[in-house]
C-alpha cells in the first residue's frame, strides 16, 4: 500500500478503534526466512511447516475452544505457512503451531496495538485449515464488537423426509427403527431437547416386505417418541396439481394420521422435493393452510439451490419459509462404500467442511435427510452422530433442538429484512423452471422490458400512451385501484407474487418486441429498485426531467383535486405546507409527496446501484410537452423498434392544451386528471420552491454533465437562475 494510503488508513484505525484484520502469505521463492515486519518489532519465518496447533487462550476466541490441540496431518502439506515469534506482551498468540525442532510459533497473532495505535490480528496462513478459519471467525465478532449480542446458542432440527416412501429393499426396518429412537435418546446429550421430524406420506404405509412392512408398524407404535409432520399423500409434486386435488390429498393424508394416533403437534409441513414452495405455487400455499393451518414450512431453493451459503427466508401469505440445509445425504444413498464419489466426501464436510460451518455461521440449520438415510448402513446416524462430537470438541457452540415454529419467530426477529421475498424469474433458473406450474408458460413473453418510472406528475401517462402507439409495443392491462398502474416495484401489490404480476402483461402477440409497464410511483420507492432488478435484470428503464418545483406545484393540485382531506381540513397552502417543520404532522407527509420525486440525484442512485447507465433514458419533461413525436422517435430508436412515423398519429388540442392521441381520424386526449386547468405558480411560491430543490438540481446538472448527457433547458435555467 502505498506510504500515504497507509498513514490515512492506520490514522483512521487508531482515532475510531477499528481494528485491522491482515493475512501475510510465503513467498516459496524468497530464500529469506526469517523477516522483520516493516513498522512493528514482530519477526515472523515463512515457508514452514507446522506438527501441531494448538488454540491460545485469547479473550477473542468465541467459537474455538481453547487448548484444542491436534496434529494437522503436517508431513502431506506443503511448508507454506508464516509463523510469527511470540516476543513481548504486546503480542497475543491466537493460535499455534510447532516447527521441527519444537519451537512454538503463532500462526495468528493479536498486535494489542501498544506500538502504533493499531489494534491487528495477523493471519500467516489461508483460510483452508478449519481452526484457522474459525479464529478468522472469531476476530470478526471481536472486531465488530459484538460481545453483548454474540450467542453461542446454534438450532439444530433433522427432518426426516419420505417416511413410508420408497421401494422395497430401501426401506427401514425394526432394528432401524430401534436405532433411531436409541440415537436420539444419545444425541441429546450434545443437542439439548433434540429430536427427529418426521415427514410422512401415508399412502405408502406397509409398501415394502414383510421386514419393512414390520418397520413401518412398529415406527408407528413408537409415533410419541418423534415429531411428525405431512409430507404429501403419494410424495406428490404439488406444481402439477390444483386447490381441490391438493386439498384431497392432503385430508387423506391427515385422516391417516388421526387414524394411526400420529402426534402432529406443529402447523410445519414440507413438500416434496419442495416443489410449490419457491418457485410459490398459491394453490398450494392456500391448501396447506385449509387442511392443515401450516405457518412454517423451509426450503432450499430461495432465492437459488447454489451457492447453498446464499440460502435465505421469507413469508408469503402468512406462512414463514425458512432456509433448509443440504447434508449430502440423498435417497439414493444407503450405503457407505457406494456414496459417490466416496464417504470421505462427507467425512470432510463433517470435520471442519462445508457441514461444519453450515452450523457454525446458522443461528437455525435446518437439515434435510430421508428415511433410507437410516436404513442399511444408516449413513444420517453416523453423520448427525459424529457431527454433532465434532463440534463439541472443537468449539464452544451450544447446540439446542427447538420446534418449528419457534425457530421461524426467532429467525425473522434476527433477519427482519428477509421478510419480504425478493421474487426472481423462474424461468431463469433450470431448477425452479422444473417444479413451475403449468399455469406459467416459459416460451411465452410475460414480463417488461421496459419500465416507464416517472416519477409522478413528470407527464409519465402521456408518453405511456404515445409509445402504446407503436404495433410492436405492448403494456401492461389497466390495473383497477391504482389509476390503472400495476405498482408492484416497492408496493403493496408485489405480495401478490410474480405468477400475479405477469398475469398483467397477457397482451403481447407475436408482433411484440417490447412489453412496458409505467408506474410512476417507482421512481422514488427505495425498494423498487432492488425489488425490480432481481426480476427484470435486462429491463430498461426511463426516466422522465421534470422541473422539481414544477412537479411539486402538479402534485398539490391532484392532491386538491382528489380532495384530500389533510389539504382540504387546513385549507393549506402549498406555501404553508412546505413551510411545515413538524416531521410527525400529516401535512409533513404531504410535504414530503410533493417533494421526494424531485430529489433525482438521490433516487437515481439507487437506481444505479441495480442498473447500469446505459439502461437508463432520461427523457426532458417540456420537450415531451412540446414535441412529443420527436422524443417518441429517439425512444423508438433507443429501444431498437422500427421507425414508427408518431408525428401523423399525435395532434396537438388546441382545447386540451396539450398534444393528444389521433386513432381513425379521432383525437384522444387523456382524461381530465392529466393536463389540468389550474392558476400558475405565485412567484412568492415558486422561489421557495426553487430554494427548496437548490442542491438537488445542482447535483442532477453535474450528474448529466459529467455522464455527457443532454442538460434540460429548464435545468440549465434552474441553476443559472441560482448561481
Ligand atoms: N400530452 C399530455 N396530456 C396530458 N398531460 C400531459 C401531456 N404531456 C405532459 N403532460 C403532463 O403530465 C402531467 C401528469 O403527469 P403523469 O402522467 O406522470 O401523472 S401521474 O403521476 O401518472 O398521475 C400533467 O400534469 P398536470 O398539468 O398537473 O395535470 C401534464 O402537465
Amino acid at each position: 500500500m502505498a506510504k500515504w494510503n497507509r498513514q490515512l488508513l492506520d490514522k483512521y484505525c487508531k482515532e475510531y478503534r477499528v481494528p485491522v484484520i491482515s493475512f501475510i502469505s510465503s513467498k516459496p521463492e524468497d530464500q529469506l526466512k526469517r523477516i522483520k515486519i516493516k513498522g512493528s518489532s514482530l519477526w515472523m519465518w515463512q515457508n514452514q511447516r507446522i506438527y501441531n496447533l494448538t488454540v491460545s487462550p485469547s479473550p477473542i476466541h468465541k467459537i474455538s475452544r481453547i487448548g484444542a490441540y491436534r496434529n494437522p496431518n503436517v508431513p502431506s502439506s506443503p511448508p507454506d505457512w508464516v509463523l510469527f515469534e511470540i516476543p513481548s506482551k504486546n503480542f497475543e498468540p491466537i493460535l499455534t503451531g510447532t516447527v521441527r525442532n519444537g519451537y512454538e510459533r503463532a500462526v495468528v497473532i493479536r498486535d494489542k496495538g501498544a506500538e502504533d495505535g493499531v489494534e491487528r490480528v495477523i493471519f500467516g496462513r489461508n483460510l483452508t485449515d478449519f481452526q484457522v478459519k474459525m479464529c478468522f471467525l472469531d476476530a470478526i465478532w471481536w472486531a465488530m464488537g459484538t460481545k453483548e449480542t454474540f450467542q453461542l446458542d446454534r438450532y439444530v432440527q433433522v427432518d426426516i423426509d419420505d417416511i413410508f416412501v420408497g421401494a422395497q429393499g430401501t426401506r427401514i426396518v425394526e432394528e432401524d427403527v430401534r436405532h433411531l429412537i436409541e440415537s436420539q435418546k444419545s444425541f441429546r446429550k450434545s443437542v439439548e431437547n433434540f429430536k427427529f421430524m418426521l415427514g410422512f406420506s401415508g399412502s405408502y404405509f406397509r409398501n415394502g416386505d414383510d421386514l419393512e412392512d414390520r418397520g413401518d408398524e412398529f415406527l408407528v407404535e413408537s409415533a410419541k417418541e418423534f415429531v411428525w409432520f405431512p409430507h404429501m399423500w403419494r410424495h406428490n409434486h404439488a406444481h402439477e396439481h390444483n386447490f381441490t386435488y391438493l386439498e384431497a390429498i392432503m385430508v387423506q393424508n391427515r385422516i391417516f394420521a388421526q387414524n394411526m394416533h400420529l402426534p402432529v403437534d406443529y402447523p410445519y409441513a414440507i413438500a416434496p422435493q419442495h416443489d410449490g414452495v419457491f418457485p410459490v405455487h398459491e394453490e398450494m400455499f392456500e391448501a396447506w393452510k385449509k387442511v392443515w393451518n401450516v405457518s412454517v414450512t423451509a426450503t432450499e431453493e430461495y432465492p437459488h439451490f447454489k451457492p447453498p451459503t446464499a440460502r435465505k427466508g421469507f413469508i408469503h401469505s402468512g406462512i414463514h419459509v425458512l432456509p433448509r440445509q443440504t447434508c449430502g445425504l440423498y435417497t439414493h444413498t444407503q450405503f457407505f462404500d457406494e456414496y459417490p464419489e466416496g464417504f470421505e466426501k462427507v467425512i470432510r464436510s463433517i470435520q471442519g467442511g462445508d457441514l461444519f460451518f453450515t452450523i457454525l455461521l446458522n443461528p437455525i440449520s435446518i437439515f434435510m435427510t430421508h428415511q433410507q438415510n437410516y436404513a442399511h448402513d444408516r449413513l444420517a446416524l453416523y453423520t448427525f452422530e459424529n457431527l454433532f462430537r465434532f463440534l463439541k470438541c472443537w468449539t464452544n457452540i451450544q447446540l439446542k433442538w427447538q420446534d418449528p415454529i419457534s425457530s421461524a419467530e426467532m429467525y425473522f426477529r434476527k433477519f427482519p429484512e428477509e421478510r419480504v421475498p425478493v421474487w426472481t424469474n423462474p424461468c431463469t433458473d433450470p431448477r425452479h423452471q422444473a417444479i413451475l406450474p403449468p399455469s406459467y408458460n416459459c416460451s411465452r413473453k410475460s414480463l417488461p422490458d421496459l419500465l416507464i418510472l416517472g416519477p409522478q406528475k413528470t407527464g409519465s401517462t402521456a408518453l405511456g400512451s404515445f409509445l402504446s402507439l407503436h404495433p410492436n409495443v405492448s403494456q401492461n392491462v389497466p390495473v383497477p385501484g391504482s389509476f390503472e398502474e400495476v405498482q408492484f416495484f416497492g408496493g403493496q401489490n408485489y405480495l401478490k407474487g410474480v405468477q400475479w404480476y405477469m398475469s398483467n402483461f397477457p397482451n403481447s402477440t407475436a408482433s411484440t418486441t417490447v412489453i412496458y409497464e409505467k408506474s410512476a410511483t417507482y421512481f422514488d420507492n427505495p425498494a423498487a429498485p432492488k425489488q425490480a432488478a432481481a426480476l427484470i435484470p435486462r429491463a430498461k428503464l426511463i426516466v422522465i426531467l421534470q422541473n422539481p418545483s414544477q412537479r411539486a406545484y402538479s402534485w398539490y393540485q391532484h392532491l386538491l383535486a382528489h380532495k384530500d382531506p389533510t389539504v382540504i381540513s387546513s385549507g393549506s397552502s402549498l406555501l404553508s405546507i412546505l413551510s411545515t417543520n413538524s416531521t410527525t404532522s400529516p401535512m409533513w407527509k404531504i410535504r414530503q409527496r410533493c417533494i421526494s420525486g424531485g430529489k433525482y440525484v438521490q433516487h437515481l442512485d439507487k437506481w444505479l446501484e441495480h442498473y447500469s447507465l446505459q439502461q437508463i433514458y432520461f427523457v426532458d419533461a417540456d420537450e415531451l410537452r412540446n414535441e412529443p413525436a420527436k422524443v417518441l422517435t429517439s425512444i423508438t430508436k433507443w429501444l431498437d423498434l422500427p421507425d414508427f412515423p408518431f408525428e401523423t398519429h399525435i395532434r396537438f388540442s388546441p382545447s386540451k392544451g396539450f398534444h393528444c392521441r389521433l386513432i381513425d381520424g379521432k383525437t384522444l386526449c387523456l382524461g381530465g386528471s392529466k393536463g389540468r386547468k389550474y392558476d400558475e405558480m405565485a412567484p412568492e411560491l415558486r422561489e421557495k420552491l426553487d430554494e427548496i430543490f437548490e442542491m438537488d438540481n445542482s447535483a442532477l446538472y453535474k450528474f448529466l454533465k459529467k455522464m455527457r448527457l443532454k442538460i434540460p433547458d429548464w435545468l440549465q435555467e434552474a441553476v443559472r437562475g441560482r448561481a
